[in-house]
Parts: C-alpha cells; structure tokens; sequence
C-alpha cells in the first residue's frame, strides 16, 4: 500500500481564497480584521514564521502589525504593551511568537492577553472553553489537523486516536479536538512504556514531538492515517518531520508530508481565527 499524501498546502490555499471573501464582506461593514504580532527578540526561525503570518495576512487583506521588541524587553514592558493592544478597538488577534527568551515567563503573557483576542487559542480561558464544548478559539495547528482530516471524509467517530506529544500547544489540544470528534484517543510521551503496542493500534496517528524521524514504518497500523506535526530544521538547513515519510507511507491510508504538511494549515487557521474575532466585533 502507499497512502494518498494530504496536503496541508493546497487545502490551504482553498481555504485563504474562501477568506479572501468573506475579509472583503467584513471590510464592507467597515472593520478591517487586525492581527498584532509580537516578536521579542532575533531568532532567525521565528522571524520566518512571523513571515508566513505576514504573508498569509496580506493574501487575504487582513492588516498585520508586527511589533518588533529587543531580546533585553522585560516582561513588564511587554505585559503593558499586551494591555494596551488589550485595549486597542482595531486590533482583533494578539500573537506573542514562541520562544520568549528565557526571564520572561510565558504562561504570564499568554494569561495577559485578553481571552477575546486569543487568536492562538492559548489562554487557559479558550482552552477551558474549549474542554467544556464551548464554541472558542482553538489552538491553530490542532484544529488544523481537525480540518485536514475532514477534507479527506477521514472518519473519527469511534475510531482510536494515539496522540505522541502532550504539549500545551499541540498534544494536550489535537486529543480534545479529537475526542469532541468522538475519537477513543490515547496520549502517548516521553515516559509512556511500550509505546508500539500503541502506535500498532492506532487508526489515526499524531506524531507531535519535534524530534526528526521519531516514527517510521515499522509498527504502523496498515491503512492507518499519520498525521505529522514535527517541524525540526536538520543540519542541511531543511526541515524534516517527526515521521520518517518513506517507510511510514507504505503502511499508512493517508499521510502528511514536512513541508507542505501541517505547518501551513497552522497559519491558515490562525487566519481563521482572526477573521472570526473581527467578527465579533461586527
Ligand atoms: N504564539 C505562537 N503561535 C504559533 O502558532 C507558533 C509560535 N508561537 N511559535 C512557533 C510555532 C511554529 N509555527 C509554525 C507555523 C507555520 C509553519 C509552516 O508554515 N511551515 C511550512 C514551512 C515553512 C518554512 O519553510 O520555514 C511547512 O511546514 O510547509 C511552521 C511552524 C507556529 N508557531
């Protein structure tokens, strides 16, 4: 078997056209969507995603603020500019780029930011709202996952989901967003013992750990669909998943590649999610 390769790219683009739309209604009634995004700091890596959302941004004709911050800003400086932006009526979404350096404590930045302007769906609010069934923001790249599935007529309901990872970002949230699917799903980490006998009964795998090639082939379900959250930049300078894509899509049904996989969709729905909140301000 070699599995049909979903592409988080093109489900994108169709995605960011269908935006591109409904922006141009919104901005009718006279708001303009707004994402604010905060950089503090120089790594190379952030500075080219902030370029994605910037890029993503203009395609779809939502305006995009980059605030650029020294290395040396301190948290108070930055929790009172989130006040500010807090307060400001024409900003809708406020992303802080992950890594903060390391005196500044993320989880006090992330609970500054207004759970209304949460557009990463990172607040303990949205993500309370999220576990109770809550019509929220959900984190971008799980509810992208969600959508790439649902783009194929991938069943969930009753199918089991083993979820590789349980960060705050991506692991904890794709296994709610699953289990709100109706997926049986399992966690799997980094102290979880016999870890194949879960990947061997897994209809749907989500490999979300960020080390290269964690996963291959090897003891994949036959027919079961590999979702591939890594995105680890290797020595050469490309990025490669957690997956190792060869071996895996020989045993899989469906497959996502590193690039053009999952990475794109996190963006699109962090678009999505601005849109909704410009929305809310209708
Ligand atoms: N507050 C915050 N929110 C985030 O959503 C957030 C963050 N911080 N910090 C860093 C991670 C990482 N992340 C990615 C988004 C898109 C791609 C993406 O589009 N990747 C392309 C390739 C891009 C390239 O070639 O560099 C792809 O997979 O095809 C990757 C990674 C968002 N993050």
């Amino acid at each position: 078997m070699s599995a049909e390769v979903i592409y988080g790219s093109e489900l994108s683009q169709q995605l960011k056209d269908e935006m591109k739309n409904e922006v141009a209604e919104i901005k009718k009634q006279g708001v303009t969507p707004n994402l604010t995004v905060i950089l503090v700091g120089d790594d190379p890596a952030s500075r080219s995603y902030v370029r994605g959302k910037q890029k993503a941004s203009d395609y779809i004709g939502i305006e995009s603020n980059l605030i650029e911050l020294s290395s040396e800003t301190s948290q108070n400086e930055l929790l009172k500019l989130i006040t500010q932006l807090n307060n400001d009526p024409n900003v809708h979404g406020i992303l802080v780029q992950l890594p903060l350096p390391d005196h500044i404590n993320e989880q006090s930045v992330i609970e500054a930011i207004s759970p209304d302007k949460d557009v990463d769906g990172f607040h303990p609010v949205n993500i309370g709202r999220m576990m109770t069934g809550q019509d929220t923001f959900f984190p971008c790249t799980p509810y992208g996952i969600i959508q790439m599935l649902k783009s194929k007529n991938i069943p969930i309901e009753g199918k089991h989901a083993v979820v590789i990872g349980r960060s705050n970002i991506v692991g904890k949230p794709v296994g709610q967003l699953l289990l709100k699917e109706n997926a049986t799903v399992t966690y799997c980490h980094s102290r979880t013992k016999n870890m194949e006998q879960f990947i061997a009964t897994a209809d749907i795998l989500i490999v979300a750990v960020g080390i290269p090639h964690f996963i291959d082939g090897t003891h994949i379900k036959p027919g079961a669909v590999v979702i591939d959250v890594g995105v680890n930049r290797i020595e050469d300078g490309s990025l490669t998943g957690d997956v190792e894509f060869a071996s895996a899509k020989q045993k899989a049904s469906y497959i996502t590649p590193v690039p053009k996989g999952v990475g794109p969709m996190t963006i699109t729905m962090l678009m999505g999610n601005t849109i909704k909140s410009a929305k809310n301000n209708l």
